[in-house]
């Protein structure tokens, strides 16, 4: 076990411009971090400058109290679990479990040991004899984990291992992981640019963007108190409505903000359908109906103010909302975010 530390963390990929600029980060022992961002905001070159798979521009990064820096990734105790596998095709699962190991020079009785604990942890006993192709990608990737189990290394790091998979199984295996993961108490960095497998795996999160944190904190923490318009709107979903106050077309309540912010934001799932004109609510707006979207036990209606701006609620259940319908919403005050015209909350 072990905590892991980035301090000032820059990585400048030659011929390009600065990817990671200046991250800096304490990993608890036993934690669970998730490394969430959008496509390029290089979530996979920091998890590969942990593992050592890529170099460190500048900056330092240690693992139990031991600069790692120029370690190779070998000798830094981790365990790397890939969405590709990287199961050896010819080799049972027995023979997979066990090759890390071996090329360590683990005695036999040692190795046999973990993978009959791993197997029984992971439920795959019964295909430890099998070859990966004999298997479905749900065993797979449970392969994937038992290698990596295996090792007894002090931290996991793994870089979107579900993203291969399809989405009923893609739940079941999260929350597997996430199962293992607190049972074993190994420090792990998780790395997905799905929002909703961030939310439900993280103990804390870290949001990048375009290499730079922009905030570190529980998911709930995130949810409630996003400290940029990007946090917010890439939390959540659908995703938060941003109004920009110049553009009107809504009514706030003088006491309802304080300060004088460019931007209000309200989550779809907090603005409440009122009777029509009402206007006791620290934030209402009149909603010309678009679009009724049912899924499953909600329903999500897509609107426009009277600005032209866009907005987005949600109704439990089967709506009667049609195209066309005019309407009123509205939002206590407690569930309004307040933004700087540079994106960061205000208050
Ligand atoms: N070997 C490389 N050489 C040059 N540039 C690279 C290299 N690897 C990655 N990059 C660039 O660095 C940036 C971050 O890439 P990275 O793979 O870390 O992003 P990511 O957040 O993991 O994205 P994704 O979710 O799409 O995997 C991208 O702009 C990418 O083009």
């Amino acid at each position: 076990m072990a905590q892991i530390t980035l301090n000032n963390v820059r990585k400048t990929y030659s011929g390009a411009l600065e990817t990671i600029k200046g991250v800096s980060l304490d990993i608890a022992d036993g934690e669970l971090l998730v490394l969430v961002g959008p496509s390029g905001c290089g979530k996979s070159t920091l998890l590969r400058m942990i593992a050592g798979l890529e170099s460190i521009s500048s900056g330092e990064i240690s693992i139990g109290g031991r600069v790692v820096n120029t370690l190779e990734p070998s000798e830094r105790d981790i365990a790397m679990v890939f969405q590709n596998y990287a199961l050896y095709p010819h080799m049972t699962v027995r023979q997979n479990l066990a090759y890390g190991l071996k090329n360590r020079n683990t005695p036999a009785a040692v190795i046999d040991e973990r993978i009959k604990k791993a197997a029984a942890t992971l439920e795959i006993e019964q295909y430890l004899e099998r070859k990966p192709r004999q298997l479905s990608g749900g065993q797979r990737q449970r392969v994937a984990m038992g290698r990596a189990i295996v090792r007894e290394p002090s931290a996991f790091l793994f870089d979107e291992p579900l993203s291969n998979l399809d989405a009923k199984l893609r739940v079941q295996m999260r929350v597997e992981i996430k199962r293992l993961q607190r049972a074993l108490g190994t420090t792990s960095v998780y790395v997905t640019h799905d929002q909703m497998e961030a939310m439900t795996l993280a103990d804390r999160l870290v949001v990048l963007n375009g290499g730079k944190i922009e905030q570190v904190g529980t998911p709930i923490e995130l949810y409630e108190r996003p400290a940029t318009t990007f946090v917010a709107t890439f939390i959540g979903s659908p995703s938060m409505n941003l109004f920009d106050v110049s553009r009107g077309g809504f009514q706030l309540k003088p006491d309802a903000i304080a300060g004088a912010p460019a931007t209000v934001g309200v989550r779809p799932e907090d603005l409440k359908l009122l009777e029509p004109g009402s206007n006791d609510r620290a934030f209402t707006a009149n909603v010309t109906v678009g679009a009724v979207e049912l899924v499953g036990a909600e329903s999500y209606v897509y609107g426009s103010l009277a600005s032209g701006a866009d907005i987005v609620f949600r109704v439990s259940g089967r709506s009667r909302i049609a195209t066309g319908d005019n309407l009123t919403v509205g939002a206590d005050a407690a569930d309004l975010h307040a933004f700087e015209a540079s994106g960061a909350r205000v208050g």
